[in-house]
């Protein structure tokens, strides 16, 4: 058995080989960059007003002068400004040649043709967006590994690029085994319990941005569950699995991992709930066999499996968990193990909930993650920081 750091970095170790597409920018929110981007233009690219107001030259401000024309945005041609006149200018239209600075509206008065200002009010310079403000011609502005957001759009948008090379998705499946395991919507005879992990599985999996290659229930049986992975890991990057990864003698995942010659990065994490997961490797295929207990399955989930899809995903933080708030109450624990805790994060403050034992989901409805408490103190006391894994 190993303990979760060591587990943790095990899985940061993993070789992955990436694909990479060309995506048009309106559907790659939630992917992450593969190239680094250079911007093909200075933004904005003409110098140009912050405000609706008037252009003039600070250095001929007087109290009063002529208005001597207007200019608007998206206009492609503006006369020079006459010396010593100010021009009606709105928001975004290109400051004229021998303006250098905008007056907004609300300060100035306007009668007939002329501007009438107390020069007191008037900044050097003031609401002009110069060129380059946001960005020169040639600088760069995404990473490799950066996430894909609606700012990003905005901004990838913004120097007129229309498509981006990015990560592709990993193709992952999940295979639930347990003959106990239903789906909802049959009857449930005696002994029989619902499917949570599929569900969960499949909602934890798209909140990533990957929908499954398939989620496909085996029967407790030693030829069917070697049959059905032999086949299925062929279709994905990732094969999930969930249940049958224990002792007893109808878990046959690991005894199926051995007899295909699956290499066993590790199995056994000193980690209450999800002790007996199981991480290896068939050829490029990475296989995570996580315990049945659903909240054993979620813990593996989000600390283990969500940081790996995320690395093949492409981001560069994927590893970096440096989420940590402070406990609201001492917890006491006489453990060795590492324990993954349903709580709240309120106000900044990390609240338990009850009912953690790894079969009990009744408080996952509130749970907005888990906390990890280390197994090496037996006292943990309040106030200090533990790391958190939002849901
Ligand atoms: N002798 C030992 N027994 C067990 C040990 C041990 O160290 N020695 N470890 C325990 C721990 S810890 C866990 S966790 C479980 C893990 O068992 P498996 O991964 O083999 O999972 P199953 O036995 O198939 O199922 C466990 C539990 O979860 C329920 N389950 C399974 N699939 C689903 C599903 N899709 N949706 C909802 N619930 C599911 C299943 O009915 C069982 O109750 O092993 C302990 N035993
Ligand atoms: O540690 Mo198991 O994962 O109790 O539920």
């Amino acid at each position: 058995m190993i303990n979760v750091e060591e587990a943790k970095k095990r899985i940061s170790e993993i070789l992955i080989s990436r694909k990479i597409e060309i995506c048009p920018i309106s559907e790659s929110t939630g992917l992450f960059c593969a190239e680094e981007i250079f911007s093909p233009i200075s933004v904005p690219s003409f110098d140009n007003s912050a405000m609706d107001g008037y252009a003039l030259a600070f250095g001929d401000l007087k109290p009063e002068m002529v208005i001597s024309g207007e200019v608007k945005a998206g206009v492609l041609s503006v006369e020079k400004l006459r010396p010593g006149t100010v021009v009606r200018i709105f928001t975004g239209a290109p400051i004229p040649e021998g303006a250098d600075t905008v007056v907004k509206q609300e300060v100035a008065n306007v009668y007939e043709n002329k501007f009438l200002i107390d020069v007191n009010e008037v900044k050097k310079g003031g609401f002009v967006r110069k060129a380059g403000a946001q960005c020169e011609v040639g600088e760069k502005v995404l990473e490799v590994g950066s996430e894909i957001s609606s700012g990003t759009i905005a901004l990838l948008a913004s120097l007129g690029i229309e498509g981006i090379k990015v990560f592709s998705k990993p193709r992952i499946g999940v295979i639930l085994t347990g003959d106990e395991v239903v789906e909802p919507g049959q009857k449930l005879e005696n002994g029989q319990i619902y499917d949570a992990n599929g569900p969960m599985l499949t909602s934890a999996l798209m909140k990533l941005g990957v929908k499954p290659a398939f989620v496909e229930k085996v029967k407790d049986d030693a030829d069917v569950v070697r049959s059905s992975v032999e086949r299925l890991v062929e279709q994905v990057d990732v094969l999930i699995l969930s249940g049958g990864i224990s002792v007893g003698d109808y878990d046959f995942v690991r005894p199926t991992m051995q007899d295909m010659g699956v290499e066993e990065l590790f199995y056994k994490v000193a980690q209450k709930p999800g002790k007996p997961l199981f991480v290896g490797k068939l050829g490029s295929k990475i296989i995570f066999a996580l315990p049945g207990n659903p909240s054993s399955s979620l813990s593996c989930f989000m600390v283990y499996v969500k940081p790996f899809i995320r690395h093949f995903c492409g981001a560069n933080d994927a590893f970096e968990s440096n989420l940590r708030f402070p406990l609201s109450e001492t917890y006491h624990s006489e453990s060795i193990l590492t324990f993954f805790l349903k709580c709240q994060l309120k106000n900044g403050m990390i609240h338990l909930l009850k009912g953690q034992e790894s079969f009990n989901l009744i408080s996952f409805n509130t749970a907005t993650g888990l906390v990890e408490i280390p197994g090496i103190n037996s006292v943990s006391p309040e106030n200090s920081n533990y790391n958190y894994y939002p849901f």
